[in-house]
C-alpha cells in the first residue's frame, strides 16, 4: 500500500505523427507506472473531450494544455492518495474537472493519470497489470478482430466501410489465432497483388486498395483465408466496422464509393443480405450514433444471428449504454478507454454490459502508440474479444505481442475464448451457415 508521490506528463507522438499525452506516476514506495493515451479519427460525438490546442509546432493538434493540466491541477488532486484505491483516484480526477464530458481539463489528461496510477499500483505489488486488475479469474485470452482492409476515414481509398476484420475464432490458442491472422494477412497481400491492387496501408496497418464495394472487399478476404489454407467461417470469420455515423447525412446513409443511398430499412436489408453471403460474425456501428430507431430495427432483425457492436452509439458511457439496453439496441459494447476517460468508468460500463448479456470488445483507437494497456484489460475482464488492427505495424502488434507474453506466462491455465466469446457462439460453433 503506497500513496501517489509524483505525477508527470509530457507530449509524445502517436502512430499518425500527432502529439498525445504520456503520464508517469511514482508512488511513495518508489514503484512507477507509465501510460500513453490513444486518439480516434472517427470519433463519436458523445465521447469525453480530447483536449487539443494550437500551442505547439503541430498546429491545432497540440496537447500542451492537457499536459499542463496533468502537471498542475490533476497532480495536486491525487498526490497523497492511496494508489490502489482506483475508484477514489478516478472520482477525484473527475471532480477536479467538474464537467460531465471532462471538457475543462480534458479526457486525455485524466485518462493518462488514471492508467498510470493503475500501472504503478500493479508494479508496487509486483503483479502484471492483467493480474492486478483481474485477480485470480484472469486467464481467458481474447479472440483478435484484426483489421486487414482499411477504408472510410482511415484510408484514402474509395471504400465506404471503415474496417474489414478477420476473426480467427476457430484456433486452439491465442498464439495460433495470431499466426492464422498473420498468414491470412500475408496471403491477402498476394491476392491483392495478383489483381493489380496496391498493398499500401491505412491508419490501422490494414491494406488500403482501390476497391469500392463492400462485397468486393469481403470476397477478397474470403479468397485470402482460403489461400492461407484455412476454412472461412469455421477457422476464420469476418467482422465489419462500417462506422456508419460517418455516412449518415440528412436522415440517410450515403455509400459514396458504391453510389448507394439507403434509409434505415434499406440498410437493414443490405446487412442481412451481406451476412447471408459472407461468413460475417460481427457488425459494428451498423447504424449511426443518433439513429436509435434504425439501431432497434437492425437488432430486432439480425441480433439473434450476428454480433451487433455499439461504438459511436454507446461511447463506453454507462448512460448511453443503459439507454441502448432500454431500447433493445445492439448486443455488444465496443470498449475504448479514452471515450469515457478513466479506468474505473470503463470497468463500470463493461460490468453493466456483462450483467445485461452484452458481449464486450476491448478496442484500440486509429491513433495508437506502444502502450499495451488494452491487452491486459481484455485478459483482466475475460471479455473474450479484442480489436487492435492488423497483425502488422508496431503500434498494433504491440498489443498482440503482449497477449502472446500473457498466454505464455499463464501456461496451462490459459484458455482461448474461441467461438464462445461471441454472443452467438453456439451458432458459430455448430458450423451452420451464416444467415441460416
Ligand atoms: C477504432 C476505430 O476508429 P477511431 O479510433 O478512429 O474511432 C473505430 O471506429 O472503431
Ligand atoms: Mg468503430
Amino acid at each position: 500500500m503506497s500513496e501517489v508521490a509524483t505525477v508527470h506528463a509530457r507530449q509524445v507522438l502517436d502512430s499518425r505523427g500527432n502529439p498525445t499525452v504520456e503520464v508517469e506516476v511514482e508512488l511513495g514506495s518508489g514503484a512507477r507506472g507509465r501510460a500513453i493515451v490513444p486518439s480516434g479519427a472517427s470519433t463519436g460525438s458523445h465521447e469525453a473531450l480530447e483536449l487539443r490546442d494550437g500551442g505547439s509546432a503541430y498546429g491545432g493538434k497540440g496537447v500542451t494544455q492537457a499536459v499542463a493540466h496533468v502537471n498542475g491541477e490533476l497532480a495536486a488532486a491525487v498526490r497523497g492518495l492511496e494508489a490502489s484505491h482506483q475508484e477514489l483516484i478516478d472520482q477525484t480526477l473527475c471532480d477536479a474537472d467538474g464537467t460531465p464530458g471532462k471538457t475543462r481539463l480534458g479526457a486525455n489528461a485524466i485518462l493518462g493519470v488514471s492508467l498510470a496510477v493503475a500501472r504503478a499500483a500493479a508494479a508496487e505489488r509486483d503483479l502484471p497489470l492483467y493480474r492486478y486488475l483481474g485477480g485470480v479469474g484472469a486467464h481467458v485470452l481474447p479472440v483478435p478482430l484484426m483489421n486487414v482492409l482499411n477504408g472510410g476515414v482511415h484510408a484514402d481509398n474509395a471504400l465506404d466501410c471503415q474496417e474489414f476484420m478477420i476473426v480467427p475464432l476457430g484456433a486452439a490458442s491465442f498464439g495460433e489465432a495470431l499466426r492464422w491472422g498473420a498468414e491470412v494477412y500475408q496471403a491477402l497481400r498476394g491476392v491483392l497483388r495478383a489483381r493489380g491492387l496496391a498493398t499500401t496501408v491505412g491508419d490501422e496497418g490494414g491494406f488500403a486498395p482501390a476497391l469500392q464495394a463492400t462485397e468486393e472487399a469481403c470476397a477478397v478476404l474470403v479468397a485470402a483465408i482460403e489461400a492461407a489454407g484455412l476454412r472461412p467461417h469455421r477457422d476464420v470469420a469476418l467482422a465489419l466496422d462500417p462506422a456508419t455515423s460517418e455516412l449518415f447525412e440528412d436522415g440517410a446513409y450515403h455509400f459514396k464509393g458504391e453510389g448507394r443511398r439507403l434509409d434505415a430499412d434499406g440498410l437493414c436489408a443490405y446487412w442481412s443480405e451481406l451476412v447471408r453471403h459472407f461468413p460475417i460474425v460481427s457488425i459494428e456501428d451498423g447504424m449511426a450514433e443518433e439513429d436509435w430507431d434504425g439501431w432497434a430495427q437492425l437488432t430486432a432483425q439480425l441480433g439473434d444471428r450476428v454480433q451487433l457492436v455499439g461504438d459511436d452509439v454507446f461511447v463506453t458511457n454507462p448512460e448511453r449504454l443503459a439507454e441502448g439496453i432500454r431500447r433493445r439496441v445492439a448486443n455488444a459494447l465496443l470498449v475504448k478507454v479514452n471515450q469515457i476517460g478513466s479506468l474505473s468508468e470503463t470497468l463500470q460500463t463493461m460490468a453493466l454490459a456483462t450483467r445485461q448479456g452484452y458481449a464486450c470488445v476491448v478496442s484500440h483507437r486509429s491513433g495508437e502508440t506502444e502502450d499495451t494497456t488494452i491487452a491486459d484489460l481484455a485478459v483482466a475482464t475475460g471479455c473474450g474479444q479484442i480489436k487492435a488492427g492488423a497483425p502488422a505495424r508496431t503500434d498494433r502488434v504491440a498489443k498482440y505481442n503482449q497477449l502472446l507474453r500473457i498466454e505464455e506466462e499463464l501456461g496451462d491455465a490459459a484458455r482461448f475464448a474461441g467461438p464462445a466469446a461471441f454472443r452467438l457462439g453456439q451458432w458459430v460453433a455448430a458450423g451452420s451457415e451464416p444467415g441460416a
